[in-house]
């Protein structure tokens, strides 16, 4: 019975696609894509409704429309062939394009919000369901001109989820802010027309629908635009910008940087441990840190405090670890310079073992400092650095003239091994037997950052940091040389007058200011694969917690001369691989993760 049309309707499609192939690939592309969401049977009703209304169309242009005519073309769009669903849609709206309107997005959208807006099924009668639908001579020119423009766009841009028609459209007017967060948050503002917190949700999810909905009104929008008179940056935001800028233009990294890149930069035996590992090329957190932190290391010009956020199995540990081996493969008397703290002795274990296959074909030795052995069998680990180096231990402690060969206790020990993987408490165990400990630190590691300053035991924190200062102050009173006084004015460095790096301010504001864009462009990495934000908006946070303060330093003292403390810290938890900054600012994280807003580390 409904044959016939089905089979009209079919015929004009296979035309259509011949004899407009500029136009015709449009509609394919839109079959493709939203067959991924819609499933094939709901595309073929989708894309045979768009090709059906050519003939109409046609005459549409050459005679004034009726409803009659309407409905009647509209009629024939569904086919036998056809899902109950969309043959009721094309019946009950007047036009093609309405029908359209209202089959595309709802199936696009299973959430479909905006559905109300496009009641399904309509009136028996045929009433036009949208405002475009009301008036027929309008509704025939926003058909024949706006179809083929309409489709494209959405089709393509939320199949992932994502709308990037601001970038597409108003790349000029768009593109021209510095301060991209600040930026974003104005545009939110300006979208949603109040302040922050109606950036909730509700709020974003109504923008969203609203540019589903309003696609007639998009469209319209568009015209608008071209027509030339109100191309304000305003305007546009409103019409189309559905995602904060900093989530919708997220840095760009350079990708495939292998090791022979950074060959030059590496030590021949940190290379062929990387072989050896069966590293060639490196993770986008690496390739964005590594260069970095080796480049000013080759130059005696230590990079400051880091701030690194990115997920999980992202490759952090290498990206802290290859430059710490790299930097003391080169060491002549082993000191403990490498503290990596974990919250966890299974996390610890694990990092303990990454440093051992970088550092295999070097000196260094790493020792695991997390309780699991006896206190005093930790301290002949941290004296020994490793049981099959006692023999130098016990030549290097006799050069030192801390204790005669051979003897059997030693006031202060010293500690030869060259990384330590610690929990917190055990630190703090041997910290109170050996306050000397941290004398030659030059590289603090915090990872899982977050993790640490959130437990309840923190007391390691302000031993830690009385152990820098023990040393600087030490440093500051037995030398008058320019290294120690710089020491003695710098609050937090930690580094020995020997490392001499700490005495270039100028250099240290590139990457320990933690407001500056630079450090932005240190840890902005994964954005672009991951869609969500975790950039050095965290460091922001990070910095304004007492880890980044002397305890000498006073609150208003100016942060990016006072952190620094020589260290990589490498911040992550699930929970936090999304800006907190940028979630505190729109109320939630953008991954759907909830976050209290609560600034990390500030139950320290
Ligand atoms: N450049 C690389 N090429 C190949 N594999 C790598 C590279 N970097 C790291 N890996 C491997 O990827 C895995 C995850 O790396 P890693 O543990 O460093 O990630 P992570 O971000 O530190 O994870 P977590 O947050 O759990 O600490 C490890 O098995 C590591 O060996």
């Amino acid at each position: 019975m409904k044959r016939p049309l089905g089979g009209q309707a079919t015929t004009p499609v296979k035309k259509a696609r011949v004899e407009t192939p500029a136009e015709t690939s449009t509609p394919a592309v839109n079959a493709s894509t939203v067959s991924e969401i819609a499933g094939s049977t709901t595309v073929a009703a989708v894309a045979d409704a768009g090709r059906k209304r050519r003939p109409w169309e046609q005459q549409q242009q050459s005679t004034a429309p009726s409803v009659d005519a309407a409905a009647t073309t509209s009629a024939a769009a569904p086919s036998a062939a056809l899902p109950r669903q969309a043959a009721s849609s094309h019946t009950t709206k007047p036009f093609g394009h309405a029908g359209r309107a209202n089959t595309g997005p709802d199936s696009r959208h299973p959430d479909s919000s905006h559905g109300p807006s496009h009641p399904r099924g309509g009136s028996a009668a045929g009433a036009p369901a949208t405002t475009t639908a009301t008036t027929p001579a309008a509704a025939g020119a926003a058909t024949t001109k706006q179809a083929p423009a309409q489709r494209k766009p959405p089709s393509a841009s939320v199949v992932d989820g994502l709308d990037y028609r601001g970038l597409d459209e108003d790349a000029d007017a768009d593109l021209g802010g510095e301060d991209e967060l600040e930026d974003a948050e104005e545009d939110d503002q300006s979208a949603s027309g109040s302040d922050e917190s109606d950036a909730s949700d509700e709020d974003e999810a109504h923008e969203h629908d609203s540019e589903l909905d309003g696609s007639d009104n998009h469209d319209g929008a568009q015209q608008a635009r071209k027509n030339g008179k109100q191309h304000s940056n305003n305007n546009n935001n409103n019409a189309l910008r559905v995602l904060p800028r900093w989530l919708a233009e997220p840095k760009m990294i350079q990708t495939g940087v292998t090791i022979d890149d950074i060959r030059d930069r590496l030590d021949p035996r940190v290379v062929r441990a990387l072989t050896k590992m069966g590293i060639q090329s490196l993770f986008p957190v690496q390739a964005s840190l590594l260069p970095e932190i080796l480049g000013s290391a080759s130059s005696a010009v230590h990079p400051g405090d880091l701030c690194v956020s990115s997920p999980t199995g992202s490759g952090k540990t290498m990206a802290f670890a290859i430059p710490i081996v790299n930097k003391l493969s080169t060491r002549v008397v082993p000191r403990l310079r490498a503290l990596i703290l974990q919250p966890t002795r299974e996390l610890a274990a694990q990092v303990k073992s990454v440093f051992d296959s970088l550092a295999q074909f070097t000196p260094l030795t790493t020792a695991l400092i997390t309780g699991q052995l006896s206190l005093a069998a930790e301290q002949d680990l941290l004296a020994a650095g490793a049981p099959s180096r006692s023999v130098l231990a016990d030549s290097v402690l006799a050069l030192a003239g801390n204790r005669s060969s051979g003897s059997a206790q030693q006031a202060t020990p010293i500690v030869l091994c060259d990384v330590v993987v610690a929990t917190p408490g055990r630190l703090v165990d041997h910290l109170n037997c050996n306050p000397a400990l941290l004398d030659h630190l030059e590289y603090l590691v915090l990872d899982e950052a977050d993790r640490l300053l959130s437990q309840s035991y923190s007391d390691w924190l302000p031993r830690v940091l009385a152990g820098r200062t023990t040393r600087h102050q030490r440093a500051a009173a037995q030398s008058s040389n320019n290294a120690s006084a710089t020491l003695a004015g710098e609050s937090g460095g930690v580094g020995s007058a020997g490392y001499g790096m700490v005495n270039n301010s100028s250099s240290h504001v590139r990457s320990s200011d933690p407001t500056s864009e630079h450090c932005c462009d240190n840890v902005c990495t994964h954005c672009a694969a991951t869609r969500v934000c975790f950039t050095a908006h965290a460091a922001v946070d990070h910095a304004q917690t007492p880890l980044f303060r002397h305890p000498n330093q006073q609150s208003g003292e100016n942060r990016s001369t006072s952190s620094r403390l020589p260290s990589v810290l490498c911040g992550s938890a699930e929970r936090d691989s999304v800006c907190q900054t940028c979630c505190r600012r729109r109320g939630r994280c953008s991954d759907g993760h909830g976050h209290d807003g609560r600034r990390p580390g500030a139950a320290v």
